[in-house]
């Protein structure tokens, strides 16, 4: 299920403005990459090029390649819908469905992709999906509830699950515990190191000890001033880059001089 993408000579822009300049990266399978950097260097908008999420954006496009396991997700026959049906996401803020039950928010990305599932391939989808999010044994008793009443963290593993039960390939994670509390941040934490046997996951985060802990390649951004455009400094193997960076300005970064 795992797929690799390949990103080259990548610029991001929004109308006129360049918001990102040439990136050009390896995410590999069955692993964490954590993008790194100051705010506004655009780890952000990078990461939703990887879904082509971007350019819902009106005016916002990019120039250059990213290729998944050989299929160039810009390529003009390819279906934007398709490709995020390919590469889920998990937002910041958790955000189910507040009125719909937990099973139908678990099912809402299947039944917008238009699928037709059983009524008992439904029930083992909301199962197998809550469980790959270690959320099932919390709320098997409470499925028609709504999906509001959960706590934050309960919220964002139900989001997780709802991203899994398309059966995505890759899922990309914009700061998913920035708005958890540690016990919560632990339990995603956790879950995205079950996950990465599946899955290929990319996560934006400011923390940098959550990127130390959950990440196996660590890229980080930086931008050269106001109004510039965010640039990839420098990527590795995350113990590398929080032990002997190869940059000057990463190393900064990393022990908190700036950003
Ligand atoms: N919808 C938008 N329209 C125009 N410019 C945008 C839009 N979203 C972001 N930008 C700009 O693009 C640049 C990169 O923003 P982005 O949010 O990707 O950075 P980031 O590194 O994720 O920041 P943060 O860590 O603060 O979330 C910034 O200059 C930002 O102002």
């Amino acid at each position: 299920m795992s797929k690799r993408i390949d990103v080259s000579d990548l610029n991001v822009y929004y109308g006129d403005f360049l918001a990102v300049e040439g990136v050009t990266m390896a995410i590999e399978p069955r692993s964490v990459t954590a993008l790194i950097g100051p705010s506004g260097c655009g780890k952000s908008t990078f990461l939703r090029t990887l879904n082509r999420m971007h350019e819902v954006i009106p005016g916002a496009h990019v120039q250059g390649k990213a290729v998944m396991d050989g299929q160039d997700l810009y390529a003009p026959d390819v279906d934007p819908v398709a490709v995020r049906r390919q590469v889920g996401m998990v937002f910041q803020r958790p955000n189910p469905f507040p009125t719909m039950s937990i099973r139908e928010n678990v099912l809402a990305g299947v039944r917008l992709n238009n699928k037709r599932i059983s009524k008992s391939d439904a029930e083992e989808l909301v199962e197998t999906s809550l469980q790959g999010a270690n959320l099932w044994n919390e709320v098997k008793d409470r499925l028609d509830r709504p999906g509001s009443g959960l706590s934050g963290g309960q919220q964002q593993r139900l989001c997780i699950a709802r991203a899994i039960a398309v059966r995505p390939q890759v899922l990309l994670m914009d700061e998913p515990c920035s708005a958890l509390d540690p016990i919560s941040t632990l339990a995603i934490e956790d879950l995205m190191a079950e996950l990465k046997d599946e899955y290929t996951i990319v996560i934006v985060t400011h923390n940098m000890q959550q990127a130390a802990r959950v990440s196996d390649r660590t890229a980080f951004f930086n931008i050269a001033g106001t109004g510039k455009p965010g640039r990839l400094i420098e990527m590795g193997d995350t113990a590398t880059m929080f032990s002997s960076p190869s940059e000057q300005a990463t190393e900064d970064y990393i022990s908190g001089r700036f950003g």
